[in-house]
């Protein structure tokens, strides 16, 4: 898709608060850090649209970005970040949980894990629990830039085992926010989504 036209909708935390307007929702998932906000940047050609930062845990809503008038990129705030109270971390995941499982409009999820090492528990606790509301995902492992190209293989079998990665009901693809790789691959899985 040529990105023209994204703004920057809504910030929702409960469901009263999603957009209305019934476009078909993608959302980004993984741990503070790991790039969500990067990824949409760069599949909408910006630089600094979707905050980014150095500082993990600063996404605490759910960020709507309404792209083209056709589909919602919807940013979801990093898992695993230890700064945050309990009670914080309890509210986090009964906002997730709720739009994750009952959003209708909700197509497919990208969940970002680092090229450059193993899932971690929260990854791998993720990714079953969307395959168990059989909800299409697409892994991206992202800043590949860090790692050597002839490593990339290696690394993506090293993910695949550790996730127990399931052909049938997800895809994979290795990304990066600096290079671009992996953008169109990227795009052409959210298009075979949005239905
Ligand atoms: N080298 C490299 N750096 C990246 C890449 N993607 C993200 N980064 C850097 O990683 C840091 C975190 O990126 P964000 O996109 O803010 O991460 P996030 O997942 O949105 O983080 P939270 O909003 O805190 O959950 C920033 O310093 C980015 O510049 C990538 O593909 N390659
Ligand atoms: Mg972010």
């Amino acid at each position: 898709m040529e990105v023209h036209n994204v703004d920057l909708t809504i910030s929702a935390v409960r469901p009263a608060q999603y957009p209305q307007d019934g476009l078909p929702e993608i959302a980004l998932v993984g741990r503070s850090n790991v790039g969500k906000s990067s990824l949409t940047n760069t599949l909408i050609n910006r630089k600094a649209f979707a905050r980014t930062s150095s500082q993990p845990g600063k996404t605490q809503t759910l960020n709507f970005y309404r792209v083209e008038d056709q589909v919602y990129f919807v940013d979801v705030p990093g898992y695993g970040y230890a700064k945050v109270s309990r009670t914080e971390r309890e509210k986090w995941g009964e906002m997730i949980e709720t739009y994750l499982s009952q959003r209708d409009a909700l197509k497919g999820v990208i969940a970002l894990v680092d090229a450059r090492h193993a899932p971690s528990e929260d990854d791998i606790n993720m990714y079953n629990w969307l395959l168990y509301f059989e909800i299409p995902v697409l892994v991206v492992a992202t800043k590949a830039d860090k790692i050597a190209r002839g490593k990339w293989n290696k690394a993506e079998a090293v993910i695949k085992r550790e996730l127990d990665f399931d052909p049938t009901l997800s895809d994979f693809q290795m990304f990066s926010s600096e290079t671009k790789a992996g953008k169109d691959e990227v795009w052409s899985w959210i298009e075979n989504h949005m239905q």
